[in-house]
Order: C-alpha cells, then sequence, then structure tokens
C-alpha cells in the first residue's frame, strides 16, 4: 500500500537552531497517527513542513507518492489544522466554511451543511467568527479540514478548547474518517488522550522522534509494580528473595517489579502467610501514560 505520506530525514533549522532532526515519518491510509510531544518539541514545524508551508533545510517529503510541490491538486485531498484555529472574524460560521470549501473547488451546497452539521455548528451558522466561543471556533476550524472529506488530515491539537464532549465526539469523528480510509496525524503533548484514538504514536523530544510504537503495544511499555506492606518488612524481604523473587525495599513498603510476582501475585500471598509474616497490604500498581511519556523522553529510548 502506498504511504500518504512519506518524509525522510526531514530537519528544520531556524538560524542556528534545529526545531526538527533527521526526522522519519510514514502516514498509512486508514490509520491515526498520535504525534506527541512537549510544547517546543516540533510537533507544529513538522506539520508545516508536511503541508508545505516552511521549506525543509534537510530531508524530504511525498505526499500520495508525489514529492511536495510536485503537483499541488493533491492539496485537494488534505484537510490541516495547524495552531490558531484561523477563520475571517467578519464572515459567518457558514460564510467561513463556503469560502474554505470554494478555495478547495468544492461545491459548498454540498459539502457545507454536512460539515456544519458533524461539528454541531447549524445553531451557529449566522455568527461572524469573532463572536463565536473558543470552543466553537475549534469546531469551525476542524470542519474546515474536514470539508470534501480529504484522504489525508493534519490536525495540531485538534482538541484544544473543546469541552469533554466535543473531545469524545472528535474520536468518533476521526475513527470513521480512518475507517473510511483517510491517513490521519493528531498532534497532542497528552500521551494519555492520543492514546485513546491512535492506532500508532510516535514522540518528538527536542525535534527528534524519540520512539513510535503501535498503540496496542503501549500496554507493554508501562512498567507495573507489587507493592506491599507486613508486619515485618525484614523478614518477609527475606523470605522472598530466599524464593526467588527480585525485591526491594522502597520506605515503609517492598516493591517488586518481577514478572513472577506481578503474573501471580497470590503465590506472594501465600510464600508470606505460611512463612508468619502476611501481607497487611498488597496493590498492583501500574505507570500512568503520562509518567511513561516522561520516562520515554528521559532515556530516549531508541527503538
Ligand atoms: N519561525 C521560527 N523561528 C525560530 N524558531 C522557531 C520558529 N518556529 C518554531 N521555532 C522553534 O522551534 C521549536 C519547535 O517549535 P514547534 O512550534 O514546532 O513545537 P511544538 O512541538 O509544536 O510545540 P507546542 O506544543 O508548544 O505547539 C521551538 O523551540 C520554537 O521556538
Amino acid at each position: 500500500m502506498t504511504a500518504v505520506v512519506n518524509a525522510r530525514g526531514l530537519g528544520k533549522r531556524f538560524r542556528d537552531f534545529w526545531a526538527v532532526r533527521d526526522l522519519d515519518l510514514t502516514l498509512e491510509p486508514g490509520v491515526i497517527y498520535g504525534f506527541v510531544g512537549l510544547n517546543g518539541a516540533g510537533k507544529t514545524t513538522t506539520i508545516r513542513m508536511l503541508l508545505g508551508m516552511i521549506r525543509p533545510t534537510t530531508g524530504s517529503v511525498s505526499l500520495f507518492g508525489k514529492p511536495l510541490g510536485a503537483d499541488p491538486s493533491v492539496f485537494n485531498q488534505v484537510g490541516a489544522l495547524v495552531e490558531q484555529a484561523a477563520a475571517y472574524p467578519l464572515l459567518t460560521a457558514e460564510e467561513n466554511l463556503r469560502h474554505a470549501a470554494l478555495l478547495k473547488g468544492l461545491d459548498p451546497s454540498l459539502t457545507v451543511p454536512r460539515v456544519m452539521e458533524e461539528l454541531g455548528l447549524v445553531p451557529y451558522a449566522r455568527v461572524q467568527a469573532r463572536h463565536l466561543s473558543q470552543g466553537n471556533r475549534q469546531r469551525l476550524a476542524l470542519a474546515k479540514a474536514f470539508l470534501g472529506d480529504p484522504q489525508l488530515l493534519l490536525l495540531d491539537e485538534p482538541g484544544n478548547g473543546l469541552d469533554p464532549q466535543g473531545v469524545v465526539e472528535l474520536r468518533t469523528m476521526l475513527r470513521r474518517r480512518a475507517n473510511e480510509g483517510a491517513a490521519i496525524l493528531v498532534s497532542s503533548h497528552m500521551l494519555d488522550e492520543l492514546s485513546r484514538v491512535a492506532d500508532r504514536i510516535g514522540i518528538i523530544h527536542q525535534g527528534r522522534m524519540v520512539v513510535q510504537f503501535s498503540s496496542d503495544d503501549l500496554s507493554k511499555w508501562v512498567r507495573r509494580s507489587l507493592v506491599l506492606t507486613t508486619v515485618d518488612n525484614g523478614r518477609a524481604l527475606g523470605e522472598l528473595r530466599a524464593a526467588g523473587y527480585e525485591v526491594t525495599p522502597r520506605g515503609e513498603r517492598l516493591v517488586s517489579t518481577d514478572e513472577r510476582a506481578l503474573s501471580a501475585p497470590e503465590h506472594i500471598a501465600a510464600l508470606l502467610v505460611e512463612a508468619g509474616v502476611p501481607p497487611r497490604t498488597m496493590e498492583l500498581q501500574q505507570e500512568t501514560l503520562e509518567a511513561l511519556f516522561m520516562r520515554l523522553i528521559r532515556q530516549e529510548v531508541l527503538v
């Protein structure tokens, strides 16, 4: 299957500062790609390069198998939301969308009502963009990106300003488009939020792609530990170690990341009961996705 976006060795230097460095990125039809990084990591710069808004210092981008710039008509198949949700302030929501449709060579009467309905903008059709709430301005920007059901969506922080219901609706809209074959990139600084919608995740840190993985593999990356307390931690530690478990005392608690302990904590409980130091508390703890994200960018793991 031809990749919809294929970026190789992409880099952008501003004066003597590399905002993006040697970045490879592939977007496939039907796949939602979550692009996650801290503020200033290089997400927006990357998206702007993919869209031809700024010229890469190094590397190459192809869209729909064609080098960027070779065929401007490919942009008819691209919907984008980059940084600020820009709109003409004096035009109404509907006029903004009709204008955007015309620019894309689409028939406004065929395309605008559908996206207005989908984004819940019908009640605001005649409201000037400058009077829209931040959330509705974001919805307007998303509606613009969705016009004409493009085969490629590049969305920079699309959840910005949306209320929780809006965030859930957005996920459904993105999934539907992916199911219909669109390639979608969504950027965010929240791994937790992205993991709910993305099929694949790439983490960018200080301009470099640190790690990419399938969302299904996310659980493999999350660290788990068994945390327990007993009336006599010293003795319990001795018993557990004698049975071959890796256990570390941490303050008032004993902590094990040993796979045997994690998969069958009941064996630990039974062993300690037998030894006369039964557990008082026992808990299987799981690293949060945000903690994992911070750990990954600190370690700069390359896989
Ligand atoms: N035109 C520019 N001139 C100089 N530096 C720039 C320019 N555009 C971006 N940068 C710098 O490049 C780095 C990456 O910025 P970018 O906007 O791509 O990050 P980001 O990951 O999108 O962050 P955020 O989550 O805050 O939007 C930042 O340090 C930024 O200050």
